[in-house]
């Protein structure tokens, strides 16, 4: 199952494989024209009723598959809002062909007459709202004639991910949906065919730029509304609770808090003015300070756990307490990841070990990708909680899901990178569910150390991914 958020993702990420959605709308169309021929027999009649974005592409491209047949193509507003260019290439092919063409321009000019076999291609994923016109008036001339209806993706007017629909939907004897099933369809009662487009399986494994699309503001959004992250670290070192902060606020957080031991406090605000600090008593975390951490972790959206925290028995000890009673969302990192095998907590957990850190939790490592991400899987199943494993590869799972981020370079080996990672990681967490953040993160995290290595070569710095996180964020296709 695929929703319609990760299709488009996946969508985009195969483009960048080198796959273009040209082709991918020609595997489409070629998959509907098959459908059609098990549906009916050749020389009967099929109008193809085509919308203007890309779900009525596909059918344009089904109607040059279909010479067997009595094909007559409906569009449905005028050819010149066709709204993308590689379902109007295909319109103007079929002009070109002097196929059986009607263009519809409102609701009184569509006729369907009486065809074997209707095609609505009218609307797939990108539909919102309610049927328009002349779509409704359409659907409805489909819902009250003989002929067998065979949908596109997604019948029109239905939601791809919940099956529902807003007012007036087509009622479809049978849907081709491409790449996977999706989560709407089974509740319909139609059969349903599941027709591979060529989409690379590496689209879903790899991290792409696709997974940017999630991050989309809502223009009407509040302060607030995009994250309030608590780091919770900082002893033997002063840096990395610093680090993980700004790199949170980088990656889009709106607030960002540390709660560290009261020297560190003084250092991590000269870091930065942008930064709320909360000192507390000693030089590192112990047991004593967990009820306050608690108190004040409840109101923020994520906690991240363990950047320059130190590995003293008691601040170990104050991890294992907080995680016990905490049930909100918690980016694990560093010297605090060790005591998460032992704890039995309600939190959310993602945690983000390099290889070592892995092992020293009980984890197993491959030199080899493939093998390290079964094993990673693996143990984030046994775990119950997403990992991120960082390597050359990195390995992000849930225990179920996999995927794996190609981006970054062997610059990024330099102190602090960890730190930006889990702080990003952070960010995400309040706005992405867990493993998509973890994706994202390390996605972006990587691609920021790749900008950053274009300038320094191997001399790139902590501090240079910081800057370079907003761009290493930001979507091309937008
Ligand atoms: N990788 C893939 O999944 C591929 C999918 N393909 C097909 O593309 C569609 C999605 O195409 P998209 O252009 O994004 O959207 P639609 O064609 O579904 O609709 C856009 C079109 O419709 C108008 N519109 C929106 N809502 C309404 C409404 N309520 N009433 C009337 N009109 C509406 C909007 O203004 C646009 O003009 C997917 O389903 C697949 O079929 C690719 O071909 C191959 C790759
Ligand atoms: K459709």
């Amino acid at each position: 199952m695929i929703t319609s958020r990760r299709m488009a993702a996946v969508d985009v990420n195969a483009e960048s494989l080198g796959v273009p959605r040209k082709q991918l709308m020609e595997s489409s169309g070629n998959a509907v024209a098959r459908v059609c021929r098990d549906l009916a027999d050749p020389g009967s009649s099929v109008a193809i009723v085509a919308g203007r974005g890309n779900n009525g592409g596909d059918a344009l491209v089904a109607a040059r598959f279909l010479k067997e047949y009595d094909v007559t193509v409906h569009l449905l507003g005028r050819p010149e809002t066709i709204s993308t260019d590689i379902a109007r290439e295909n319109w103007d092919a079929l002009v070109a062909s002097e196929a059986d063409l009607r263009t519809v321009s409102d609701s009184s000019t569509f006729d369907l007459g009486d065809p074997d076999l209707v095609v609505d291609a009218m609307l797939g994923t990108g539909v919102t709202g309610a049927l328009r016109e002349p779509e409704a008036t359409a659907a409805k001339a489909f819902n009250d004639s003989s002929a067998t209806v065979l949908a596109v993706d997604v019948p029109s007017g239905v939601d791809a991910d919940t099956g529902e629909a807003a007012g007036v939907a087509v009622d479809a004897d049978h849907v081709v949906t491409f790449h996977d099933d999706k989560p709407g369809l089974g509740s319909l009662g139609c059969d349903v065919t599941v027709a591979d487009i060529g989409i690379p399986a590496a689209a879903e494994l790899f991290t792409g730029p696709g997974d940017l699309l999630s991050l989309r503001r809502d223009p009407q959004s509040h302060k607030g509304d995009h994250g309030d992250v608590l780091v919770i670290g900082g002893g033997p070192y002063t840096g990395a609770p610093a680090l993980a902060a700004q790199a949170a606020l980088r990656a889009g957080s709106d607030l960002a808090r540390v709660a560290c031991p009261g020297h560190v406090a003084r250092e991590v605000q000269g870091y930065s003015e942008n930064l709320i600090v909360r000192g507390f008593e000693g030089d590192h975390l112990e047991p004593d300070h967990v009820p306050a951490l608690l108190d004040f972790a409840a109101d923020r959206d994520v906690v991240v756990f363990g950047p320059g925290l130190g590995d003293a028995d008691e601040s170990l000890a104050a991890v294992r307490e907080f995680l016990d009673a905490y049930d909100g969302t918690a980016v694990v990192d560093a010297d605090a990841l060790q005591v998460v095998p032992d704890v039995d907590t309600e939190a959310t957990l993602i945690c983000t070990p390099h290889q070592g850190e892995l092992q020293k939790m009980g984890g197993e490592t491959d030199a080899d990708w493939e093998t390290r991400a079964d094993l990673v899987q693996e143990f984030a199943a046994d775990l119950g909680h997403v990992l991120l494993v960082k390597g050359a590869y990195d390995v992000v799972s849930d225990g179920d899901e996999v995927r794996i981020n190609r981006t970054g370079n062997p610059g990024m080996t330099v102190g602090g990178t960890g730190d930006v990672l889990a702080g990003a990681t952070g960010a995400l967490a309040s706005v992405l569910p867990p493993l998509d953040a973890a994706a994202v993160a390390a996605y972006a995290n990587g691609r920021a150390g790749d900008f950053a290595a274009d300038e320094f070569d191997g001399g790139l710095v902590a501090t240079d991914l910081l800057e370079r996180l907003p761009a290493a964020l930001r979507s091309d296709d937008e």
